[in-house]
């Protein structure tokens, strides 16, 4: 039996299978492997990034392994919503290792208020890994942010999903938290 901190409840796992979302818009929105600044720009209009935060900062316990990160060390964390026609509808969370923005993640440096799919998205090189995703509470940190960060009023828990694009092997992970605000943007 595996000790109690390393044992994974259903809860706190990120699945990669897609059954545990109903079939809905919104899986069409969470398992699409496109850009969702294309997504959410094709049915708004305006689209802008609002920057929370890009600075080095520790990332989440379950994202350290995912980057390569070693304990304790810092990372490069951005932090932004994504807003339609000035409403938020995501927040998204990416982490990169800090020696990689002088190397292949040196266009995420100065990326501003660009979003950060215009870099991924327009790079053949960039290939993007298996998207997971979880259903998450007010314990999880990311869900706390993106409540407290965009203002929206809480009805439950938030779908996100995340993925590791790699460039020059090099890891990094956004996470993109669906806020309730999304279904304004169901066609
Ligand atoms: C990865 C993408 O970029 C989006 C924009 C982000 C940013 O500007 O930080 C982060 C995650 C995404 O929601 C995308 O458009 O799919």
């Amino acid at each position: 039996m595996m000790p109690r901190t390393l044992r994974h409840s259903r809860h706190e796992r990120w699945l990669a299978n897609t059954p545990c979302v109903p079939r809905s818009e919104m899986r069409t929105w969470l398992t699409g492997r496109g850009s969702l600044t294309a997504r959410i720009r094709a049915r708004c209009d305006a689209f802008e990034v609002r920057v929370l935060q890009q600075r080095l900062g520790l990332p989440l316990p379950d994202e350290r392994r995912l980057i390569g990160l070693r304990w304790h060390a810092s990372a490069l964390v951005r932090e932004v919503l994504l807003c339609a026609d000035g409403v938020p509808v995501v927040f998204a969370h990416s982490v990169v290792l800090p020696q990689h923005l002088r190397g292949a993640w040196h266009l995420v440096a100065g990326l501003g208020t660009r979003p950060l799919g215009a870099v991924l998205f327009a790079d053949r090189s960039v290939q993007r890994g298996q998207l997971h995703l979880k259903a998450l509470d007010a314990r999880d940190p990311r869900w706390q942010r993106a409540i407290a960060a965009s203002g929206v009023a809480p009805n439950g828990a938030l779908w996100a999903r995340r993925s590791v694009f790699k460039r020059a092997g090099r890891p990094l992970l956004v996470t993109e938290v669906f806020l309730p605000t999304l279904p304004r943007l169901f066609k």
